[in-house]
């Protein structure tokens, strides 16, 4: 019987899904005509929805997809989908960020070649039955140059063909460094040099609030005279309005794209402009990319229904294979610690306070804090929470979150300090690995403990005198409830003590309530990690 159901909304390669079509666990349902409305009806029967582009999937889709733990974009670019949505439901949204890389750079550059060599308009007009040699005269590329704006994966490529081309390539792109540069022969440019030097100008960043109109009037008035545009990643990046007017002065002598700010375009007057040589959003449209992008959505989409590492999650930081191994301890000991911390007051939490010490201060600590507020909000939200919308849930329940690292601990090699700060009071655990024994808590309260951070915990607060141990025994034993481990500690004799029981099973409320009661226990806790 299989556990989860994923719907494939769009037309996806079936060959790429071949490990979600075959997995035992998994009930794909493919319905490629849904109405929005149609959608939004049966939404709420899925764990999962895979899309390529046409499905819009709108913050209403997401609010009603009860169920809807992931959706996958067979492809790169996720603006077809509410991922700010997706974070507040707590779905994790993945894509397909490397099939498709190389279809994409080799249609760029077919479009390139093609507008270059006017190769669509001369194929019309013979099609049409007209010899005309004289009004297809192309320009060379060879010694050209040509300006990459966005210089991720397919720009990158965009540019090891041009360089073949014998072009002289400059690059823009905030996480392109100089090293990288020299070693790829491009040379590393501002965007105001690019405008202005360059022969040819190719896009190849996402469409953000930075990235809109990224080439408009302002620019087109400093390019070179003839400049020849390319838009093969978003509609918008180029700014339409302002390249209508730069084909109709001149100043831009040609154009090439295969994307627009409304898709389809129906009635965008670019499309009347015979300098624009044009493709229907083909850029991915190829039997490779395709299959490509559907294997690696499949294989991930598979990996978080069935709880394994991922990591082309666009809604969550990415963690390489390895660092998120070398974490999953750690990871694990936070979500505890939080639920644990979170067990100890009812007060309103107004800030958590996260120290790092020891060798856990010198990777990355963020993963860490996120599983530590999973577990301390889910100990009030239960399912709600998850680890895609715990810092979300944490900033709009107003917690602040101060995470301090220091790389030296006097007794551990590693510890992970909570303190909980809430209207009245604060509360405090600790917690550590050890190599060959595992997680362990090491600190409850201002009292040192050492037990392992699992099944159900009773922790009282009382005064230390003869006979609590035995009074909460005999309680326990009265209720067949089996105490597998005990910890107790005190600050001095006679004074304020600690007692933590793990035991087999959570005991019936009466049982907690009658612990609760007996004199001199000032504070009572049960909790199960
Ligand atoms: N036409 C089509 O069918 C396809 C279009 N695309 C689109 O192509 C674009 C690029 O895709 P990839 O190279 O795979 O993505 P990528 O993420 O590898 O590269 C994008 C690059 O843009 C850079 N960038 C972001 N803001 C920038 C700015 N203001 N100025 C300069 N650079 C900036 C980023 O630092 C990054 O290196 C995406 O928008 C994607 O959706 C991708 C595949 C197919
Ligand atoms: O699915 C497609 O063909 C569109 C591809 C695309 O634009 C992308 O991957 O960003």
């Amino acid at each position: 019987m299989p556990k989860y159901r994923v719907l494939v909304s769009d037309p996806i390669s079936e060959q790429g899904l071949g490990a979600l079509l075959t997995s035992p666990d998994v009930d794909v349902d493919i319905q490629t005509d849904l109405a929005p409305d149609e959608l939004k009806e049966i939404i709420g029967d899925y764990d999962a929805l895979l899309v390529r582009s046409q499905t819009k999937v709108t913050a209403e889709i997401i609010a009603a997809g009860k169920n809807l733990r992931v959706i996958g974009r067979a492809g790169v670019g996720v603006d077809n989908i509410d991922t700010a949505a997706a974070t507040r439901y707590g779905v994790v949204v993945i894509n397909a960020p490397d099939g498709n890389t190389i279809s994409t750079c080799e249609h760029t550059f077919a479009m390139l070649m093609a507008m270059a060599r006017k190769i669509p308009q001369a194929h019309g007009k013979l099609k049409a039955g007209t010899w005309d040699r004289k009004s297809f005269v192309g320009v060379e590329l060879n010694g050209k140059t040509l300006g990459i704006l966005g210089f991720g994966r397919i720009g990158a490529e965009v540019a090891k063909r041009a360089l073949a081309f014998n072009m002289r390539v400059l690059a823009f792109d905030p996480f392109l460094t100089r090293e990288r540069a020299e070693a790829l022969g491009v040379k590393m440019s501002t965007v105001d040099e690019i405008v202005e030097n360059a022969d040819f100008i190719t896009v190849h960043t996402p469409l953000t609030k930075e990235t809109k109109h990224l080439l408009s009037r302002d620019q087109f008035a400093r390019m070179k005279d003839g400049v020849r545009l390319l838009n093969c990643a978003r509609g918008g990046i180029i700014d339409e309005k302002a390249l209508a007017e730069a084909l109709e002065s001149g100043k831009v002598a040609a154009a090439a794209l295969d994307v627009f700010e409304e898709e389809p375009p129906l009635g965008n007057p670019l499309l009347d402009y015979d300098q624009v040589v044009t493709t229907p959003h083909l850029g991915a449209s190829t039997e490779e990319a395709q299959i490509n992008v559907a294997i690696d959505v499949a294989a991930e989409l598979l990996n978080i229904l069935q709880d394994k590492p991922f990591k082309n999650a666009v809604n969550l930081p990415s963690l390489p294979g390895d660092v998120r191994q070398a974490l999953e301890p750690y990871l694990t000991l936070a979500e505890k610690l939080g639920t644990l911390v979170s067990s100890l007051t009812d007060d309103s939490v107004r800030r958590i306070e996260v120290t790092y010490a020891g060798k856990l201060a010198d990777g990355q600590t963020e993963p860490m804090t996120r599983y530590l507020l999973k577990g301390l909000l889910s100990y009030h939200q239960g399912e709600t929470v998850n680890y895609v919308n715990a810092p979300f849930l944490a900033e709009q329940h107003r917690i602040a979150v101060e995470e301090t690292k220091t790389t030296r601990h006097h007794v551990y090699n590693n510890l992970l300090h909570v303190r909980l700060v809430t209207e009245g009071e604060a509360v405090t655990v600790a917690g550590t690995f050890i190599d060959g024994l595992g997680p362990r808590i090491v600190q409850i309260g201002d009292f040192t403990v050492d037990l392992a951070p699992q099944g159900v915990l009773l922790m009282t607060e009382h005064r230390d005198k003869p006979g609590m141990i035995g009074q909460v025994g005999t309680m326990l034993g009265m209720a067949e409830i089996n105490i597998a481990s005990m910890q107790v500690g005190r600050r001095e004799e006679g004074g304020r003590a600690l007692m933590v029981l793990q035991v087999d099973k959570t005991p019936e409320e009466e049982t907690l309530r009658a612990i609760e009661k007996i004199a001199d226990i000032t504070k009572f806790r049960d909790v199960v990690l």
